[in-house]
């Protein structure tokens, strides 16, 4: 299928970051893990959850603040995991082997550039738990119009990468399965159809996108089941300035 970009007001941009290669409309995406090995990291997570580890996600917005991309009064209702849990740097590691792969996406040359590692995340969402849309270095407000308008909020945030640890089915009734969930990029359409990318989530996953507002994404709400992702965001430095740092 071929995307093309819905524009993104952009009020304040990175000045000196890397900017969206117009030219490429598309998420990097591919299968890096076996099941098995996701099915692990996921009984990990189950585990702390159900032992009472996990924590509300923290939202962009003050308290008070609405967004028309809030259910229940709310941005996002999922749950937070500690990032250290048995088994999951082979999520890492999968997503730090992909990461050069979404370069293009950013016009970058993985001869001159390098991807540095900023934070991780481990999320957990169950059922009517969702995820507004949001553009990982951006905060958004509405404006007059009612329009949309991003500002860069985490200028260090320039790739961003989700590895899934359970798989999307119709009704999500086994262990490792949830319904709804899809991550969908609200600004990259169909040019067919009109309709926004919409990537059904599966174990052992992963995409990797630019952090900018012309990624915007969201997580629809999940409708039954379990839905766990890990998540790594990068900065891309200078190949020289990497030097020493491994
Ligand atoms: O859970 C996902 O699929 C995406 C999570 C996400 O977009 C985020 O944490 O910024
Ligand atoms: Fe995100």
């Amino acid at each position: 299928m071929a995307y093309r970009f819905l524009e993104p007001k952009i009020e304040t941009d990175q000045p000196g970051g890397p900017r969206p290669n117009l030219a490429q409309p598309d998420v990097y995406t591919t299968v890096a893990l076996a099941p098995d090995t996701c099915r692990q990291m996921a009984r990990a997570v189950l585990q702390a959850h159900g032992a009472g580890q996990s924590w509300e996600s923290p939202t962009r917005y003050a308290p008070g603040h609405s967004s028309p991309w809030d259910i229940n009064g709310r941005f996002r209702s999922s749950r937070n995991l500690k990032t250290d849990l048995p088994g999951l740097d082979s999520a890492f590691d999968a997503l730090d082997r992909h990461a050069l792969q979404a370069f293009p996406l950013l016009g970058l040359d993985v001869r001159h550039s390098v991807p540095r590692r900023i934070s991780d995340q481990c999320i957990f969402y169950g059922a009517g738990d969702h995820l507004g849309d949001h553009a990982d270095d951006s905060d958004s407000f509405q404006d007059d119009h009612g329009r949309t308008v991003w500002t860069v909020i985490k200028p260090q945030r320039h790739l961003v990468g989700v590895l899934w640890l359970t798989t999307q089915t119709a009704d999500g009734a086994g262990e490792m399965e949830f319904a709804g969930g899809e991550l969908r990029f609200n600004s990259l359409v169909d040019e067919a159809t009109g309709q926004p990318m919409a990537v059904p989530p599966t174990a052992g996953k992963l995409v990797v996108f630019p952090a900018t507002a012309w990624f915007r994404h969201e997580v629809l709400p999940v409708r039954a089941g379990t839905r766990i992702t890990v998540t790594r965001w990068w900065e891309v430095v200078p190949r020289e300035a990497s030097a020493g740092t491994g």
